[in-house]
């Protein structure tokens, strides 16, 4: 005899919340269900662990989907603990009532209510590793909240229960083998007793009539989709029409000591669709201060993710074992874009797509025990085995370098800088700059550029070679932001060699000669040389903000330097922000001791209003500009070199034919 309930609570209401608004994906319904059919088995296990006998104790703990296209009925079945009828009028029936929270509390398990536990988000608390092969198995227990079944209305327009109890004492005596429970996601359920349910030896099986708009989920190669995306790690095999869809453990959830580095291999290329090993595995099992377990992968290979995999990066999310989001960018700092990974935690709800500032809390203090570990990580790797931190340096220094600007860090990050130098072959650090600094030297210099090629044959590097003075190569403009930001390293300021004004260097001696072997300039070659300056300025009108002579350079003929102390790259930035491709207003300087320059004073000399002398100037002009890294009219600058080439041609064949 079948009974007919009333759901408790405005059912009808609440279903219709549930079903409309709490999950914004129908797909998650079975996501829910095969929560509940997992903690089904967890339980049934844990029982039989302590000893209690179950019926039929040959049955493999699994979980079987199967569909009925004719019609439209998907079955969900599984091996685990079953219910009661007392058990399915409680459960299954008091919506926000759950049996599993009830199950935990019962067997003595405080871990249910660690989702609701307040966290301090600012506070630095110490980090407390898992103990290893610590947690009964109760604590991959899911449900806590007593709603996920009812998500099966969102695709269902009727849904049966059928449920045989895997241990006989807990119902009455009196009561059938089995009962089903019915429902159409309206006010009331029934329950009847069955004597048997063919198919059904031990545990539920719950038979889901599908909705018209709703038959996309009796497709195999659908329902294979949502159970690899969401459910793929539960701890039973998944049968869906015999055949057993996931194959891989979850092995975050595993003590270290008896991961294998094939297994972590094997994991990698799994979440990542990566073909070679990954370069470093870092895995995490931290109990406070929010309970999570973390396996975090650096890949051999880096992507590009300012622009081509912008919002490919993040770790994915779970709640014990069951998939809430992939690429969960909250989780990591955009410096560690590289990072790649998954996190699976107690601590929050299954339904986190209602996002209450407490679960972010959590997911923060997540993300600032990632971070912690990682430095920790990075710093151990580079006392313990330079080589693997270079490399590392290498291939994800790039995005790495950005952490900067993270104030907790900014400190730790600087001295996890590496950079190339005019001075070393290899990477270096700032403490190594700093250990091999000339006596009284109390700047750490540094020249960006484009390539080490480039950096070598800026004409301001001149003087520091000949004092023998080691400069930073800064090849990528963020270095250049980073340095000017951090300001010092201990209490040596960063200094950009463009901007040394011309007597910071005069304390320390030359290691190299001058490479000039013209005699100095009388007093009057001196004067000469400044009017030719003047008119050089003339010449160049608009295009220079002054010409000067200078005793910085020595194989350059001239350079750019700017007044106000911005470096050539600041200034190229500050300019593509703006959308400004002009060449900026700089001071030429002028070096009087080149071979060219006095070529040129010697024509000046000769006739300073001459073509020739305004082409010469135009062409130092032009190299000097190059050199600074700018070229907005190529086709003139070609046009003047081919124009200085005919002439110097035509001369030599005059000289010649002479
Ligand atoms: N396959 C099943 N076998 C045994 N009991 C089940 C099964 N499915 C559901 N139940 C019982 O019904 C209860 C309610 O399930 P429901 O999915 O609504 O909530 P929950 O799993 O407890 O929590 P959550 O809302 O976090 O999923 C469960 O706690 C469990 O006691």
């Amino acid at each position: 005899m079948s009974s007919t309930y009333k759901f408790k609570a405005e059912t009808h209401k609440v279903l219709n919340i549930l079903t409309h608004s709490l999950y914004t994906n129908r797909e998650i319904f079975l996501r829910e269900l095969l929560s509940n059919a997992s903690d089904a088995l967890d339980k049934l296990r844990f029982k039989q662990n302590k000893g209690e006998s179950i019926l039929a104790p040959e049955l493999p703990l699994e979980i079987k989907i199967s569909t009925d296209k004719e019609s439209n009925i998907l079955t969900v079945q599984d091996t685990g603990i079953g219910m009661t009828k007392q058990e399915m009028q409680d459960n299954l029936g008091i919506i926000a009532k759950s049996g599993s929270e009830k199950f935990l509390k019962d067997i003595g398990d405080t871990s249910c209510d660690s989702g609701k536990q307040k966290i301090d988000p600012y506070a630095e608390e110490e980090i407390v590793e898992k103990q290893e092969g610590a947690g009964a198995d109760a604590s991959q227990i899911i449900g806590r909240f007593g709603i996920g079944f009812y998500s099966v209305f969102m695709v269902a327009d009727k849904v049966e229960v059928y449920s045989v109890p895997a241990i006989e004492s807990v119902k009455e005596e009196s009561e059938a083998k089995a009962h089903v429970w019915t429902s159409h996601g309206s006010d009331t359920f029934t329950i009847t007793p069955l004597e048997e349910v063919a198919g059904l030896v031990r545990g539920t099986m719950i038979k889901i009539y599908l909705k018209d708009d709703a038959k996309e989920f009796i497709e195999e190669y659908r329902l294979e989709n949502i159970i690899r995306r969401h459910s793929n790690f539960l701890p039973f095999s998944i049968l869906l029409n015999d055949k057993v869809i996931n194959t891989i453990s979850a092995l975050w959830r595993e003590p270290k000591f008896n991961i294998k580095k094939e297994q972590y291999d094997e994991f990698y290329k799994f979440l990542t669709y990566d073909t070679e090993n990954p370069f470093d595995v870092i895995h995490l099992s931290v109990d406070a201060p929010v309970q999570f377990n973390a396996l975090l992968f650096i890949p051999e290979k880096s992507e590009d993710y300012f622009l081509e995999q912008k919002d490919q990066w993040g770790l994915d999310l779970y709640v014990r074992r069951v998939l809430i989001e992939k690429n969960r960018q909250e989780l990591l700092p955009n410096y560690f874009a590289f990072v790649k990974g998954v996190v699976d935690t107690e601590d929050l709800p299954l339904n986190i797509s209602r996002e209450t500032l407490q679960e972010n809390i959590v997911l923060k203090k997540i993300s600032q025990t990632i971070v912690r570990q990682l430095m920790s990580h990075f710093e151990k790797m580079a006392a313990q085995d330079k080589e693997k931190y270079n490399t590392f340096w290498n291939k994800h220094g790039k995005y790495f370098k950005f952490a900067f600007n993270d104030f907790v860090y900014r400190d730790r990050v600087a001295k996890l800088m590496r950079f190339v130098s005019s001075g070393s072959e290899e990477l270096l650090s700032l403490e190594e700059y700093v250990s091999r600094m000339k006596a009284g030297q109390k700047d750490i210099w540094y020249v960006s550029a484009s390539s080490k090629e480039a950096a070598k044959l800026n004409p301001h590097m001149e003087r520091f070679t000949r004092k023998g003075l080691e400069v930073l190569y800064l090849l990528e403009p963020v270095e250049e932001i980073a340095l000017e930001s951090l300001q010092k390293f201990n209490e040596y300021t960063f200094k950009n060699i463009e901007t040394a004004d011309a007597r910071a260097l005069d304390d320390f001696a030359d290691v190299e000669k001058a490479e000039s072997d013209l005699p100095k300039l009388s007093d009057l070659e001196k004067t000469e040389f400044e009017q030719m300056l003047e008119r050089m300025k003339e010449v160049l009108g608009d295009k220079v903000k002054d010409v000067k002579s200078t005793d910085r350079l020595s194989g350059s003929p001239a350079c750019m330097a700017s007044q106000d102390g911005v470096s050539s790259t600041m200034e190229k930035l500050m300019r593509s922000f703006q959308k400004d491709d002009s060449i900026p207003q700089k001071v030429l300087e002028v070096n009087p001791d080149h071979a060219l320059i006095r070529s040129l004073l010697t024509i000046y000399k000769d006739d300073s209003r001459s073509g020739l002398f305004e082409e010469m100037v135009w062409g130092i002009f032009d190299n000097t500009v190059l050199l600074d890294g700018y070229m907005n009219d190529p086709f003139l600058m070609a046009q003047r070199s081919l124009k200085l080439m005919e002439k110097a041609g035509q001369w030599y064949a005059d000289l010649r034919n002479k």
